[in-house]
């Protein structure tokens, strides 16, 4: 259950734009009586414990508001506050912030000077009106909390109000045209605009959704991410736009907002948007088109400040077509198209996301870090990955999970993976329809590759142009014929 610590973030936001437009400092405490948030002098003293006895610890006890217009007169209130000394507060007001009716911090006003004084003592209703209106927004933003957490353990587990933070950092490849894609990415951080991921599955659609996200302007709000394909086709449209109390037999009576509305301000990740069923890609649309949705069984509009990025693997433009993807729908989601490569279009990377996924096992599953033999990187470099970036990844967590020599090998390779078929010397000749030209072209990939990389796993194209017997430009020629980026 969320805690008002974890919405610090926001109440500092609101603590710095309410004292620059109300001229007074404000602070925030928490349940455990610690300063959460501070302006002006209270900045400084931001997770430290307000004085014990102090004028806002009684308000949190007694979880009733409480000002006091000037404390040279109204002392007593002060009087068992440790810091009654040394304090310079001229005046100051508290309001209770309260969870489901139990006090669970405090918002305040402070001033320190004549001028801010008579301001608290002249407006001091419509102060203490604002602290309560203050108080509510940070008792909704902790029930919302409460409630994702809540959903996220629910049924429907494909739909994700996950706490992964991304960044560009984080995600791993010098590839050129993956770099270009994350350049693209980049910019568009900050953008509104809806982006559209296509790529295989596994290449790392929903990781940059997250990068995009966690590195633009709405990092601070909700990501939601919706498996589209996951849902049953009966349960989306509630889950997606949510519903009205009563709406249908079996509805909370309350009524429960739909994945869009908890996204407000934040991201919504529309993961196999392909397989969106057709009868909800109007409703998509309509979001798209009006930003604003209408729960099931409502009657009114909701608007929404969301940023929509989708993914797919399926072939969006065949699916128009064929009549199972609307065109409309189609445009307005391709406004910022991005493509995540396969890894066998990427294959130069495949050494640095070995190392990144043996370091991020070995931590996981607290092992030392293993290395790896040169044979099982020519192996790996070498193999086709149709489950792309997740099934390397797969692996390499199997390996480190068997692994206890220290050096990981062919033989902890997991079965699926065909353990004969990675041999390093494997010309890749298991397809008995293949002719003699592909069978060719086959063994002279694996050659090359099994070449480039030298016993440390290091890529070196020099000393592998020396050991084929052919120049350095030959090589390159070669390596650009089948596609080896390294
Ligand atoms: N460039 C990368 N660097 C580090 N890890 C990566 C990279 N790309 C993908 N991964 C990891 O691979 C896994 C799959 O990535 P992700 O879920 O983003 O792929 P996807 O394209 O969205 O897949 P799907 O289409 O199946 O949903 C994740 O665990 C992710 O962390």
């Amino acid at each position: 259950m969320a805690n008002i610590t974890q919405i610090r973030d926001f109440t500092q936001e609101c603590a710095d734009n309410l004292s620059k437009v109300i001229g007074l400092d404000v602070t925030v405490i928490d349940e455990n009586n610690i300063r959460i948030s501070g302006t002006g002098f209270h900045r400084e003293l931001i997770g430290k414990p307000v004085p014990a006895g102090s004028f806002f610890e009684t308000i949190l006890k007694t979880g009733r508001p409480g000002m006091i217009f000037d404390r040279r007169e109204n002392g007593e209130k002060c009087r068992q506050c440790l810091f009654n000394k040394q304090c310079t507060e001229l005046a100051t007001m508290g309001f209770p912030i309260t969870k489901r009716n139990k006090p669970v911090g405090v918002i305040g006003f402070i001033g320190f000077t004549s001028g801010q004084r008579e301001m608290i003592e002249k407006h001091a209703r419509s102060l203490t009106k604002f602290l309560q209106h203050m108080s509510t927004l940070f008792e909704n933003k902790l029930l919302l909390r409460d409630l994702n957490e809540e959903e996220n353990c629910q049924v429907h587990e494909q739909v994700t109000v996950s706490p992964k933070r991304y960044i560009f950092d984080d995600i791993v490849g010098e590839n050129e045209g993956f770099q270009r894609l994350i350049q693209k990415a980049r910019k568009i951080a900050d953008s509104p605009s809806t982006v559209l991921l296509r790529g295989e599955s596994g290449t790392g659609k929903e990781l940059i959704a997250r990068a995009i996200h966690f590195e633009g302007k709405r990092r601070k709000q909700p990501f939601i991410s919706v498996n589209c394909s996951a849902i049953p086709d009966s349960l989306l449209e509630s889950e997606l736009f949510g519903y009205e109390g009563g709406a249908f037999t079996g509805a909370k009576r309350q009524g429960c907002p739909g994945k869009f509305e908890l996204a407000d301000g934040g991201t919504i990740f529309l993961d196999e948007v392909g397989d969106l069923p057709l009868a909800m890609q109007p409703k998509l649309l309509r979001v798209l088109q009006e930003r604003c949705i209408e729960r099931v069984g409502g009657k009114n509009l909701t608007p929404l400040n969301i940023r929509i990025i989708a993914a797919t693997n399926k072939d969006l433009e065949a699916m128009v077509k064929n009549g199972s993807f609307r065109e409309d729908l189609y445009y307005r989601l391709n406004v910022i198209p991005l493509t995540c490569l396969p890894l066998k279009e990427r294959r130069g990377d495949i050494p640095a996301l070995l190392t990144h996924f043996i370091k991020k096992y070995g931590n996981i599953l607290n092992k030392n870090m293993p290395e790896m033999s040169s044979r099982l990187l020519h192996a790996l470099g070498n193999h086709d990955w149709p489950g792309n970036i997740r099934q390397l990844e797969n692996v390499v967590e199997y390996m480190i999970n068997m692994n206890d020599t220290g050096i990981l090998d062919i033989p902890d390779l997991p079965d699926y993976m065909g353990g004969a078929s990675l041999k390093p010397d494997r010309t890749g000749n298991k397809d008995p329809a293949l002719g003699l030209t592909e069978m060719t072209a086959n063994f002279e990939r694996s050659t090359l590759l099994k070449y480039l990389y030298s016993d440390n796993g290091t890529i070196d194209k020099a000393a592998a142009a020396k050991k084929l017997k052919i120049s350095l430009a030959t090589l390159y020629r070669k390596l650009e014929k089948h596609g080896i980026e390294l």
